[in-house]
């Protein structure tokens, strides 16, 4: 779906961020950004989504090169969706409804194809409710999930997420992986930048390590968390239900499973098994 080759990034004041960013994404993958402040996470989405022109090296959506022209962007535009971690940087409309709709009426769909478009977001994201209100004088977590249905309603092939579920309270963090799992099950490609390594565990098909602008690391949540010097190096934690697991089976009070738990129910089911 996503080839990024040698891509390089330095914004104008000369920060050179991204320095040869090697990566493939396939259709329908489920792919975890992890990395420290300032590695860059954040910029190669601005990248994928055609905010950034890169500096050097390309990236190609389907095979064909990122094209930079008012028809390339068009096309990006309307395969990537981007949901930034500040939903302030998002919201420009005058209230909810015309801001989910501002994206499908841009890409030129008809009248009633945008209503339905937004209508349908507006439900996923639960706030259907909030549909008259201005975006502005709502609170954090409402508009971060007002920006992913602005997002959502232009049918994206693949959706970049950065920190989903910062603002979000429990249930609507619950609601929101439910909603990105559903999407992910019609077959849209997520990438998702994370500080959470637990939920990248939890969820990932893939986990891909950033440091300094290049990739330092990109295999299975097992693959990357096992790697004990990578881990020291990029400063990431051990997940929470692996290091549970491990100290559960050095302690002898668990049979080890053909592959480590990734979420809490299945660390509890292999314990309730004792
Ligand atoms: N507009 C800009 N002009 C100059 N430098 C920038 C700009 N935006 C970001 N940077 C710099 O680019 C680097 C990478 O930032 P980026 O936001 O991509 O990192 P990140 O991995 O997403 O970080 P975080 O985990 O803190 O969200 C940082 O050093 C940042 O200061």
């Amino acid at each position: 779906m996503i080839t990024i080759e040698k891509l390089r990034y330095t914004y104008p004041d000369g920060t050179e961020v991204l320095r040869g960013v090697d990566l493939k994404i396939g259709r329908g993958e489920r792919v975890a950004v992890l990395g420290p402040n300032g590695s860059g996470k954040s910029t190669l989405f601005l990248c994928l989504n055609g905010v950034h022109r890169a500096t050097e090296g390309r990236i190609l959506l389907e095979g064909r090169p990122m094209a930079y022209d008012k028809k390339g962007m068009l096309d990006v535009r309307r395969k990537v969706g981007v949901v930034f971690q500040d939903p302030e940087t998002q919201l420009f409309c005058v209230d909810v409804y015309q801001e989910v709709a501002f994206g499908p009426h841009n890409l030129g769909y008809g009248k009633q194809q945008v209503h339905d478009s937004v209508m349908k977001s507006l439900d996923a994201m639960d706030v259907t409710e909030l549909k008259d209100r201005p975006p502005h004088f709502l609170s954090g977590g409402q508009k971060k999930r007002v920006t992913v249905a602005s997002v959502l309603s232009m049918s994206p092939q693949v959706l970049l997420f950065d920190e989903p579920t910062a603002a979000l309270d429990p249930i609507h963090a619950r609601q929101l992986m439910e909603e990105i799992d559903r999407l992910n099950a019609e077959g849209i490609t997520i990438l998702m930048a994370t500080h959470d390594v637990d939920q990248a565990y939890a969820w990932a098909d893939r986990a891909v390590v950033l440091d300094s602008g290049v990739v330092r690391a990109s295999g299975t949540p097992d693959e990357v968390f096992c790697d004990v010097k990578l881990l020291e190096q990029t400063g990431l934690q051990t997940p929470f239900v692996l290091r549970t697991y491990r100290a559960l089976l050095r302690s002898g009070r668990i049979r080890g499973a053909d592959s480590p738990p990734h979420t809490a129910e299945e660390l509890e089911a292999l314990i309730e098994e004792v």
